[in-house]
């Protein structure tokens, strides 16, 4: 199987500011991994690179391959790769029920507009997803009378219905309360262990869930970390990376800082 993403010295520019700085990096498909970094170190730039919403500055040497693939149809490549993050799509998922709303993501759209045409191996895919993801019971809800948790849930069937093979999630749990949060890492840990590969962003330590075992730390733009979760999540290379006093526990395979 072909790695899942291949950066070689990779440079991104926003509006007029250098965001990031000679990335190098290579994960492979089905890897777990956290990314974690300060506001504005340029982690979901990151993540915008990989789903090509911002591009590299071209230079000679510089490479961005994602399955093997360094040319992409965007559609194509927006229906294998699914983001979650703590927004909708769009204003017209909130109408959209919890079945079309996994359904779009065959489609990348806000919602399941009229001219899009859904095939029964779609809906049958779709339903699979509910099952994995525990949410039969959301099936004819609309996405606006869901909770945070079970939205999330659902874009997590969105992003997974394409493919199942990576998962990136740009802080999942922001605006859950601390059950939706449990909620959403024991599903994490489920769709880890049945194989899909996880790419995490999070400021919340205990969101690295047990099955991420490698880490990315990132300041300023620059990768300053990079290698097994036993060796980088640790008090005296948290506070380096914030540039603040971190404490840091650990309990039932999770870590807690403060
Ligand atoms: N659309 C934009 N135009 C210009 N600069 C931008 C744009 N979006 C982000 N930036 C800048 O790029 C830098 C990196 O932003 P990015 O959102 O990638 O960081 P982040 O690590 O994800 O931050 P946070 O933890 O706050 O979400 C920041 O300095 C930000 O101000």
């Amino acid at each position: 199987m072909p790695p899942f993403l291949e950066l070689t010295h990779v440079n991104v520019a926003r509006g007029d500011n250098m965001v990031l700085h000679d990335i190098n990096l290579s994960v492979n498909t089905g890897e777990h991994i956290a990314i974690l970094g300060p506001n504005g170190c340029g982690k979901s730039t990151l993540i915008k690179t990989i789903t090509c919403e911002c591009y590299p500055i071209v230079q000679p040497e510089t490479r961005v391959s994602i399955f093997g693939r360094e040319r992409w149809d965007l559609t194509e490549l927006k229906k294998r790769l699914g983001v979650v993050s703590a927004e909708l799509p769009g204003k017209p998922t909130l109408h959209t029920t919890g079945r079309d709303a996994v359904l779009t993501g065959f489609f990348s759209s806000s919602t399941l507009w009229p001219n899009l045409t859904v095939t029964a191996a779609m809906r049958e895919r779709a339903d699979e997803v509910l099952e994995q993801i525990d949410a039969i019971n959301l099936i004819d809800k609309p996405v606006g009378e869901m909770s945070a948790g079970q939205q999330r849930r659902i874009m997590i069937g969105r992003a997974l219905v394409g493919s199942s093979q990576m998962l990136l999630l740009d802080e999942p749990s922001n605006a859950l309360d601390i059950s939706a949060q449990r909620e959403l890492r024991n599903l994490l840990r489920k769709l880890a262990q049945q194989g899909t590969g996880i790419l995490l962003i999070t400021h919340h330590i205990a969101d690295i869930i047990p099955e991420i075992d490698r880490l990315l730390l990132l300041r300023e733009g620059r990768i300053i970390g990079d290698g097994p979760k036993e060796e980088l999540l640790t008090a005296p290379r948290l506070s380096d990376l914030f540039r603040t006093e971190v404490q840091l526990t650990q309990r039932d395979g999770f870590h807690h800082a403060w």
